[in-house]
């Protein structure tokens, strides 16, 4: 197996390096009138299109949406009866993660003018929320905690998640996870199917006013699309990982933080990015040695021949702006100092520092969410965070002088825009002198 070998002194390095970023190499027309047909039957025939898609999807053999919702004594069932190893590592994960997002929370302020006019913001959670849970090709108890504890923090009333089941098998870890972050209920449902669902509400399945989480790019691409009917938090495709390395990290440790990323998904991308041309190959080597090792040995293969990179640069400022322009989903910065690399730094969807960091924890137990921006639009999405199930309405109250003294600013600027019925209100409210 080789990886794709690119330069930045190559004459077409800028277009091919295009062409293996493109949303398009991903979510292709197929996918797109795939998805599109999806939304539309089950937006039409609700659950009755639900269930049928989970049959044809994850081979379900389920014939009612009963069959397709886990109740909370099943929930709990699977929480008491985790081996000790697997609930404390959950534990320590959901504390930390708790603990890290505690921080994220904005509270609602309110400032006082001179003549006793009120300004301000008071912040809301969301009422009810779709997290979304992948579950196709592995299972995932870290992104329930991911997508549930930020909603919690926040105080959203009511979190609905969905997670698929393939063949029917229930993963005990993902039940046990929703039990711990204290889900409200959970359907067995994925893909675009589950995403229309939440958005459009069936018979069972309600209405949220705002779908999260990460997916495949039938997920993406759903997401996308029911956009401006519910809300979403970002674009949380197939997974991708940017190492830019000085050379100095053992190869082998390199080679491994990229398949883990490659592992999820066949579609997944991962990006190596140096200045020392020995090292690349001495990556490439690792790579060839380890692969034959690996469980999931034909998905990273097709995911590194496919989607893959190593990438020559002249230096590291050359190395810096490529990861800008790349806006990697996880980016790690395996150099002997991550922090004086930082500043250069602007786009990427999280940055694990040092030669230690692997992004594998990150996934699981650092505390930041995993659920994070891919496809480049780390350009202008952030983390999953407390923020995301939070809403602001802006707070106004202007005391009688304030109404006056600003009446007058607006009855000029109606008037400018020849809406008189603006200036005439704003005028009324103007004292007399
Ligand atoms: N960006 C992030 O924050 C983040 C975090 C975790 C995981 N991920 C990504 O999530 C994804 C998980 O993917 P997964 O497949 O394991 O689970 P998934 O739940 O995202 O997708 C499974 C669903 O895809 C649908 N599907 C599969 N093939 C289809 C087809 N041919 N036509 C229509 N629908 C189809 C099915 O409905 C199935 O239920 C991976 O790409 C992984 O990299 C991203
Ligand atoms: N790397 C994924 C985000 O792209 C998150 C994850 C969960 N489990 C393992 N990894
Ligand atoms: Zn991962």
């Amino acid at each position: 197996m080789q990886v794709r070998q690119l330069s930045t002194q190559d004459a077409d390095f800028s277009s091919r390096l295009d062409a293996l970023l493109a949303w398009e190499s991903v979510s292709d027309p197929q996918v797109q009138a795939r998805v599109e047909d999806i939304l539309t039957q089950v937006r039409t025939r609700g659950d009755e299109a639900l269930i049928a898609f989970t049959q044809q999807f994850d081979r379900s053999q389920a014939r009612q949406m009963s069959e397709l919702e886990i109740s909370q004594a099943r929930l709990q069932q699977a929480l008491q009866g985790l081996p000790d190893a697997q609930r404390q590592a959950l534990e320590t994960a959901a504390e930390r993660i708790y603990r890290y997002h505690q921080r994220q929370r904005q509270e609602s302020w309110s400032y006082q003018e001179e003549d006793g006019t009120l300004l301000g913001q008071q912040v809301t959670p969301m009422d009810r929320v779709g997290i979304y849970v992948p579950g196709g090709k592995a299972a995932y108890p870290s992104s329930v905690l991911m997508n549930a504890i930020p909603a919690k923090v926040a105080g959203v009333a009511e979190i609905i998640m969905v997670v698929p089941a393939p063949g029917g098998e229930l993963n005990e870890l993902v039940l046990a996870a929703a039990a711990l972050a204290g889900v409200d209920r959970v359907f067995t449902v994925g893909g675009a199917q589950a995403v229309a669902a939440l958005a459009y509400g069936t018979e069972t399945v309600p209405k949220v006013d705002k779908i999260v989480g990460p997916g495949n790019i039938y997920v993406a691409t759903a997401k996308r699309a029911v956009f401006g009917v519910v809300g979403i938090d970002m674009i949380a495709g197939p997974s991708e990982i940017l190492v830019y390395c000085d050379g100095q990290t053992d190869p082998d440790w390199i080679a491994m933080d990229l398949f883990s990323q490659a592992e999820h998904d066949e579609q997944a991308q991962s990006i190596l990015i140096s200045p020392d041309a020995a090292f690349l190959q001495k990556v490439q080597e690792s790579v060839a040695k380890l692969l034959p090792t690996m469980e999931r040995q034909t998905i990273i293969d097709t995911s590194l021949r496919d989607r893959a990179a190593f990438i020559l640069v002249r230096n590291e400022t050359e190395g810096c702006e490529l990861i800008n322009r790349i806006a990697p989903e996880h980016l790690e910065l395996s150099v002997a100092d991550p922090q004086a690399l930082l500043p250069q730094i602007r786009h990427a969807g999280a940055i694990f520092m040092g030669r230690y960091t692997a992004e594998a924890l990150g996934d699981y137990c650092a505390g930041p969410n995993h659920v994070l921006p891919t496809s480049g639009t780390a350009r202008f999405s952030s983390p999953l965070g407390v923020y995301d199930f939070q809403k602001r309405s802006s707070l106004i109250m202007f005391s009688a002088a304030g109404a006056s003294e600003m009446g007058k600013v607006a009855s000029v600027l109606a008037r400018g825009e020849q809406l008189t019925a603006h200036a005439r209100s704003a005028e009324y409210r103007i004292l007399p002198d």
